[in-house]
């Protein structure tokens, strides 16, 4: 059982709501003229990562009183609950296990009694040798060809994980060609049949439940297209595999349970590319590389487990983002990689927060007083400068932002590394010092502006600053750096969980839009008239049946 203590109602909050006036007032130049050991105070590194925390509105007081929070919330009962295998996911009865996934140590790991360590290295061994089969080519085809594509059916947790991972770790790659087919429109299926050939294409349907209406629709169309093609029912087993925790159903759906990868209901979806869902990882870069993922995750779980408040990277990053959430009433968190590969990390920690943090009932089925999970979004840089820093730089919300870089780039083409690096570290500047009146009133005099044309235009070219980032600088894109930055991530979101008192690891928010499209799709059906619905959705659904 998890703690279940109001954070607001705690010794630390009162000091933190007082302690946030005297912040307030302060700004990060301020504050670093008053501390000039802030940097060396204000950042961690862990493995080749550093993370630089003293661009934030903190000072030793903030930090000494956040940890007293997370002390005074039991977080240290928690992270033991979780890596013990507790039912920590109470309202689905349900342990959260992903860090055994990941478990390099094979230490065992017991859930009601059994090590589930030898499960887990019995699929790894399965995903070893199959991913050897299909990459070296002596797994065939149906009609005799070895496999050059691949493609991944899943959605939310079963696909945007291996998708990010792929997409970062692209450097990494073999001959694979991997796609990614989620959305139930039809043009998503479609427009991927359209690049493979049936005779050399491995299609993995990755469901937990095996039973999600996207997916299963998208894998029937890839069956009946495979079989349309002139395979045979029986050729289906070399072309198909499951990723999946549901035996039954992948049975029922006519793949062989010889190609079903397992992974089990202590895997949160959000949280399963580290298990056989993570087999088209392993395919696109080699079993190795996915093992290398593991151990940097792994190592940050060690870190996590082990390291004391004041150093622990996931437990500062959580306590910070608090700080803004909950004082400084922030409601987004930005995510800013600078790596291309990295394009799709915003969008993975979109469903890893979002569904595991959007929750406004607290552990004890009451109604929070207070904010929860913020809105996460991002794009790599320097596009994103080019789109919305604007508003981060001169907008009227407070935005925390993450940036994230490589040191070193896995594609370094003349000067773009030092340009792209170059913008990193001006932006984190940029937000921090600003841009007072007198230093625009001084750069519009040297362009020979009047004093008349400085009045005016000067209020607009003033960049107020103190706004706050963290920088996350890793040596180098790597299987390993990878893993220990998701690990950090997803435990700074379960840190923010046990302050918040909620549970992190349901999603009943899915659910009542999944039911109501269930009970709409059968009046799709007709041409007649709907009248079963509020005025809107009525006038909606009766609008599309004319048109369609
Ligand atoms: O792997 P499954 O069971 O198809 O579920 C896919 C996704 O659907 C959800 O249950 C809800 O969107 C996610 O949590 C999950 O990742």
């Amino acid at each position: 059982m998890l703690p279940t203590i109001n954070f607001t109602e705690t010794e630390a909050y009162k000091y933190l709501t007082d302690h946030f006036i005297d912040i307030n007032e302060k700004s990060l130049k301020d504050l670093f003229a008053e501390d000039e050991t802030r940097f060396e105070k204000f950042s961690l590194v862990f493995e080749d990562i550093l993370i630089d925390y003293s661009k934030n509105r903190i000072n030793d007081t903030t930090m000494a009183l956040l940890i007293q929070l997370a002390r005074e919330c039991k977080l240290d009962e928690a992270i033991k609950a979780m890596f013990n295998g507790d039912k920590i996911n109470q309202t689905e009865g349900r342990q959260v296990l992903h860090t055994a996934l990941r478990n390099q140590s094979n230490t065992p790991v017991l859930v009601e009694g059994k090590n589930v360590m030898d499960e887990v290295n019995r699929v790894l061994a399965k995903m070893e040798k199959f991913s050897a089969e299909i990459i070296s080519g002596s797994w065939k085809g149906y009609t005799g060809k070895t496999i050059t594509d691949v493609v991944n059916i899943g959605i939310g947790g079963s696909d945007l994980g291996p998708v990010m991972v792929t997409e970062a770790l692209k450097a990494y790659k073999n001959h694979l060609n991997m796609h990614f087919v989620s959305n139930i429109d039809g043009t998503h299926i479609a427009e991927t049949l359209k690049k493979v050939n049936p005779e050399t294409t491995l299609f993995l349907i990755a469901s937990k439940t095996f039973t999600t209406q996207e997916t299963m629709t998208n894998a029937n169309s890839a069956k009946d297209w495979f079989l349309n093609s002139g395979a045979k029912q029986a050729d289906v087993a070399k072309h198909f595999a499951a990723l999946s925790t549901n035996a039954k159903d992948v049975s029922a759906f006519g793949i062989d349970t010889e190609n079903m990868f397992e992974f089990w209901d202590w895997v949160g979806g959000r949280y399963s590319l580290w298990s056989a869902i993570g087999l088209p990882i392993a395919l696109s870069i080699g079993y190795d590389n996915f093992k290398q993922l593991l151990a940097g995750a792994h190592a940050a779980d060690e870190h996590f487990e082990t390291a004391e408040f004041e150093i622990n990277v996931p437990v500062i990053l959580a306590l910070i983002g608090i700080w803004y959430i909950n004082f400084f009433d922030a409601e987004t968190q930005a995510i800013l990689p600078y790596d291309q590969y990295m394009h799709r990390f915003a969008a993975y920690f979109q469903q890893g927060d979002m569904e595991s943090n959007g929750k406004h009932v607290d552990r004890n089925g009451n109604d929070v007083t207070y904010e929860t999970g913020p809105i996460i979004w991002g794009e790599p840089g320097t596009n994103g400068q080019h789109a919305f820093y604007q508003l981060i730089h001169q907008g009227t919300r407070l935005i925390p932002c993450d940036f994230i870089a490589p040191a070193q780039s896995l594609n370094p083409l003349g000067n773009h590394h030092p340009i792209l690096l170059s913008n990193f570290f001006a932006q984190t500047e940029a937000l921090m010092n600003g841009k007072t009146k007198e230093q625009v009133t001084e750069e519009l005099k040297k362009e020979g502006k009047t004093a008349e044309e400085i009045e005016k235009l000067a209020p607009f070219k003033v960049f107020e600053g103190n706004r706050p980032t963290n920088s996350i600088l890793l040596k180098k894109v790597t299987p390993f750096s990878l893993g220990s930055l998701i690990a950090i991530y997803e435990h700074k979101i379960f840190v923010q969980g046990i302050i918040w008192n909620i549970f992190s690891f349901d999603q009943w928010g899915v659910e009542l839009g999944k039911q109501l499209a269930k009970s709409i799709l059968p009046e799709l059906e007709d041409d007649q008239e709907v009248a079963t619905h509020d005025g809107s959705t009525n006038g909606l659904i009766n609008q599309y049946k004319s048109w369609r």
